[in-house]
């Protein structure tokens, strides 16, 4: 039942009150992915996740999403396989969401919008020595997203959801580990691949895109949690943290392949 493509009526975060296209920018993130246009390839094997909970760090409010970072001094956590050439190292998690259930992801399928999305961010380490480094280079980092549907409650999400009040505030971090990442990703091993972008600045093109076909379910407490993070700091006008989605970005020439027919 997919929910009908809505209007995102929303005010926009400063983060994009001004530009919103980088001048020049011919592979720029999120896109519409539209299945029909999306070319099978039969090549593109499954992508394998192979992650460490021991690396989980902590998890900190960044003003505009929470991220949880990993321990990237070893390659104990690491993607591989589907379309990269070799292993790239996990390095944070962080989610995109709505004020409300009816839009909040950053990609959409055939103009679907989804109540969140979820990216697990993954730099070269076979080619650049930092994440930092990585950041600035064509095939520099692996980005898996996940779509998240109101369904039933995540049971292993719900360690993560219980522990977000403690980073309410912009710029808090809190201790968190052993945290395992595979757990929040669909059993289905279908996935969109495309090159694009970071989606906030430096908004460099630098991400190879998989996007997983299906979506994991939380339910609405689960996500409710989410938009009760503060964007602002302590002492500062409280605004919630709802809508840190970017706009929809011209495909350009570019092509979606599928993992699956
Ligand atoms: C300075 O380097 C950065 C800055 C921001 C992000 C996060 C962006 S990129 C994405 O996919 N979603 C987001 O919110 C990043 O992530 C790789 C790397
Ligand atoms: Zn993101």
């Amino acid at each position: 039942s997919g929910c009908s493509y809505k209007l995102r009526n929303v005010d926009l975060h400063p983060l994009w009150k001004g530009e919103i296209d980088v001048p020049g920018g011919s592979r720029q993130s999120p896109i519409n992915i539209r299945i029909r246009d999306s070319v099978f390839h039969p090549q593109l094997a499954p992508v394998h996740t192979q992650y460490d909970p021991n690396t989980c760090l902590h998890i900190w409010n960044n003003g505009y999403s929470f991220f949880v970072e990993f321990d990237d001094s070893t390659d104990k956590s690491i993607v591989s396989g589907g379309p990269l050439e070799n292993p790239f190292r996990l390095k944070q998690f962080h989610f995109h969401w709505g004020r409300n259930n009816d839009w909040g992801s950053e990609h959409t399928v055939d103009s679907r919008v989804f109540p969140a999305e979820l990216h697990l961010v993954h730099w070269n380490c076979s080619k650049y020595r930092t994440f930092e480094e990585a950041i600035m280079e064509p095939n520099g980092l692996a980005v898996i997203g996940v779509f998240l549907k109101i369904g039933k409650q995540h049971e292993k999400l719900q360690k993560l959801v219980d522990i977000l009040p403690s980073v309410r505030y912009k710029d808090a971090l809190t201790e968190f580990n052993y945290f395992d990442a595979s757990c929040l990703l669909p059993s289905c091993v279908d996935y969109w691949t495309y090159s694009g972008s970071l989606t906030t600045p430096p908004l460099t093109e630098s991400v190879t895109w998989i996007i997983m076909k299906k979506p994991i379910e939380v339910d609405h407490s689960q996500l409710a949690v989410f938009r009760s993070l503060l964007f602002t700091a302590v002492g500062e006008e409280e605004k919630y943290m709802v809508d840190n989605f970017r706009p929809l970005q011209p495909i350009m020439n570019r092509t979606v392949h599928s993992s699956f027919e």
